[in-house]
């Protein structure tokens, strides 16, 4: 095999969803029905051939330094498609040559009306969700290299030469369930032989259409995985990359390993006999281990060094005096770009200072071509660059509202006073909060009713100026008016005032805090056609307004809610660690710092609303899970400062006042403890997707209220009374009746009406039978 020079500048991968998420508004109207196949096919490809467009025209036009990183809806469903590995209840999908067409993807994805989707979990550290392949022993493997071939061949069209990039074999089958109905001590991973022999195929075929390098992401071998033994995953790399390397026609393999450090996995990959080999210097600290990969014989080292995370500018001149002596290497992003938005020359309305601390996707492709050039050409052929670089930073440093040594102090005292993460016993609370006299097993919602078009158009015609703030307060109220009057019909127990007036949870709390600004283009895709748009944590935070504690915001909002009902009514906030979570978080000191600034921010919101006469507050909480480090050696401390500002938020209310928080997204069962710590009265936890199985993770001693989701409102089906019921009534099995709650898995917003009510009388039905049926046992 004649290896063709790896490019001495790359990317991981690039966003997809397109500069102005074309990719969502196209999958979108195929979904209802108003595009049709070929419709889709030529707005994707458009979207392909804009992206391949921008990156040769920023400098990234060498061969093969554009990964093929598009994908329709997830890269690890898109492998689960390359290697046919359809589960078995999906066999419908199937088209008549036994393989899944693009409609079965998207069933795979969504759900049908026999089947619930795949699972949905976080994609390592990030705030991108696959979906989660299921494999059985009988599953089989067969080449489906379609939608792959498709884009190597918009790219040709187009004059560029692209390169495969692919979910690597390990990462697949590490990330894969067992299928239901497999033997209990069943590994995804024993079929690693089998799916071996399709990617071996893949690479014959790959070769035959002349390609001479092909991407494998392998992420899985930067983790730490609770069912997977580490010294045997090590062994599988070095045989598994050792058999790859050794198939006879094939290209070069490039193999990439983001989001952290290989750690034992690194010697065995390098020592596989794959030709180049990228790693994350931005998450790890790989100091000498560079030069000896650097001076490796066959092997070609890219160092990832721009973060494909975060979206601060690179400090060049400290990161190349990380690369000062590796010679030979190529540049690249430590991973994927796809977590940043598109470019920040979109942002018209963004502080021009804060503009100029900052790089997007695009700025990013250009820090790599600049760094891989001082790699060539020495430091002082980008001298220009580097001290751009270094001014913007210096401004950043001092500029106003960074660092408000007021915030600062307050933070110190309040976080250093006894009890300041302390509450009373659970019990002494339970007695407390009777008087709230709910029913068992009381029915709620997570908070927001379905977002209306209504609802976007008149928040849209108030930014634009075209009706007045009292109106659309207004048309606020009358919306809240309406979701109450719904929940009373319907018979739900505790309500909610269903969030109409916040775009997105995290940005609303954004835009009420001093230290953060927002974006208008910044959009993440955030899962399939969801996308999110993070806001910019960068200075000091304390809430909007007067003085250190600002002023309340929600407080407006549920307090009209909770005078037009006899009903409880919930305040809902967002908690401090998602919010560190979705938005893009200042770099320059660490996270438990800036977690207790926003921590008490919230605490004073809160007692702003237990003033207002508020008796249930829920502070959501469903990132918690999405930050915990991939290593378990570094997951202790995080668990204890994200569960400390959770704590400092929550802990200093009245015992009468009933705390919930949320969580959702996630597999929970690995933090039973923390959330047990989290010390709130009640949890509501996504379960439908799982189908409740991490009740039985659920430790005997959690002596707390729980509402297991048993709706999954991720799926645009309506649960049958029944399916409600059996879920509850399987729930009744593990939790005491007394501490059970029936709630949806998560927020109505990106639910329709007609399916929300539907399903929330079900809910409200099924509820009522199960309460029967335990009062009268
Ligand atoms: C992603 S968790 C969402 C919680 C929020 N309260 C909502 O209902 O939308
Ligand atoms: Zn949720």
């Amino acid at each position: 095999m004649s290896v063709q020079n790896f490019p001495a500048a790359t990317i991981v991968g690039y966003p997809r969803i397109g500069r102005h998420r074309e990719l969502k508004k196209a999958v979108e109207a195929f979904w209802k029905g108003t595009a049709n196949r070929s419709e889709l096919d030529a707005q994707v490809a458009e979207v392909q051939k804009v992206n391949l467009a921008r990156l040769t025209e920023l400098g990234l036009n060498a061969d093969y330094a554009i990964p093929a990183s598009f994908s329709h809806y997830d890269q690890v469903l898109d492998t689960l498609r390359l290697v046919n590995a359809v589960p078995s209840r999906f066999a419908d999908a199937l088209d008549e040559r036994g393989i899944l067409p693009l409609e079965g993807y998207f069933d795979l994805a969504r759900g049908t009306q026999d089947q619930p989707a795949l699972e949905m979990t976080k994609w390592f550290d990030t705030n991108y969700h696959y979906l989660v392949p299921e494999v059985g022993a009988q599953t089989s493997f067969e080449l489906n290299p379609e939608e792959l071939f498709a884009q190597l061949d918009i790219a040709k069209e187009q004059g560029v030469r692209v390169r495969p990039q692919i979910v690597g074999p390990i990462t697949f089958l590490a990330l894969a369930k067992a299928e239901d109905g497999t033997a209990p001590d069943f590994e995804p991973l024993s079929r690693l032989d089998d799916l071996l022999a399709v990617y071996e195929e893949l690479l014959t075929q790959l070769t035959e259409r002349g390609m001479q390098w092909v991407q494998f992401d392998e992420p899985a071998l930067v983790a730490d995985h609770q069912h997977i033994d580490a010294a045997r995953l090590s062994e599988l790399v070095s045989s598994t990359y050792g058999r790859l390397s050794a198939h006879s026609r094939r290209p070069a393999l490039f193999v990439t390993s983001p989001y952290g450090d290989l750690a034992q996995n690194l010697e065995p990959l390098a020592q596989s006999g794959i030709e180049a080999l990228h790693v994350d210097s931005v998450s790890a600290d790989y100091s000498d281990r560079l030069q000896q990969l650097a001076e490796q014989n066959g092997l070609h080292l890219v160092v990832g060094a721009v973060s494909g995370r975060n979206i601060w500018r690179t400090d060049l001149r400290q990161t190349l005096k990380e690369l000062e002596g590796l010679k030979g290497i190529s540049i690249a992003t430590s991973t994927s770009l796809q977590h940043v938005p598109h470019d920040l020359n979109l942002e018209e309305s963004l502080r021009e200072d804060l503009k100029s601390w900052l790089a997007f996707a695009d700025q990013k492709v250009v820090e790599v071509l600049t760094l891989a050039r001082a790699v060539l050409e020495g430091e002082d052929a980008v001298a220009a660059e580097i001290a751009t670089a270094s001014d913007a930073l210096a401004q950043r440093e001092k500029s106003e509202g960074v660092r408000v040594q007021a915030i600062r102090e307050r933070v110190q005292e309040v976080t250093a006073q006894s009890g300041a993460f302390e509450r009373p016993t659970t019990s002494e609370r339970q007695q407390a909060q009777a008087f709230l006299n709910l029913p068992q097993i009381p029915t709620t919602t997570i908070g927001s009713f379905p977002q209306t078009s209504d609802i976007r158009k008149q928040r849209a015609a108030f930014r634009a100026g075209t009706i007045t703030e009292s109106e659309f307060d207004g048309f606020l109220r009358e919306e809240i008016a309406s979701v109450i009057a719904l929940q009373e019909e319907i018979g739900l127990d505790v309500l909610v005032h269903g969030e109409a007036e916040r775009n997105d949870m995290v940005q609303y709390f954004a835009e009420n805090f001093e230290g953060f600004d927002t974006t208008v283009h910044g959009w993440v895709q955030s899962y399939g056609s969801r996308c999110t748009r993070p806001s910019i944590l960068w200075g000091d935070v304390k809430r909007s307004g007067e003085g250190l504690e600002g002023s309340a915001f929600t407080v407006p909002w549920i307090s009209y809610a909770d005078s037009l009902t006899e009903k409880p009514v919930k305040g809902m906030l967002t908690g401090p660690v998602t919010i560190l979570a979705w938005s893009f978080v200042r770099d320059d000191q660490p996270r438990v710092e800036t977690a207790h600034q926003v921590a008490l921010a919230l605490a004073d919101e809160i007692a702003d609303l237990e003033k207002a006469g508020i008796k249930i507050i829920q502070v959501d909480e469903p990132a918690l899970r999405e930050l915990l480090p991939l290593r378990a050696a570094e997951q202790p401390e995080y668990l204890k400062w994200s569960v400390g500002s959770f704590r400092l938020a929550t802990s200093q209310v009245a015992d009468s006042t009933q705390i919930h928080t949320h969580l959702c997204y996630s597999e929970f069962n690995e933090v039973f403890e923390a959330i047990d710590g989290l010390n709130a009265d009640v949890t509501s936890i996504e379960a439908a997707r799982s189908r409740l199985e991490l009740l039985e993770d659920l430790p005997a001693t959690f002596d707390r209220g729980i509402g297991p989701g048993v709706w999954d409102i991720h799926s645009p089906r309506v649960p049958s009374v029944e399916k409600i019921r059996s879920l509850l009534e399987q729930a009744v099995d593990s939790v005491a009746p007394d501490h059970l709650w029936s709630n949806p898995d998560c927020g109505l917003k990106t639910r329709g009406y007609e399916e929300t009510r539907a399903s929330l009388v079900n809910l409200v039905e099924a509820t009522r039978a199960v309460r029967e049926q335990v009062a009268k046992k």
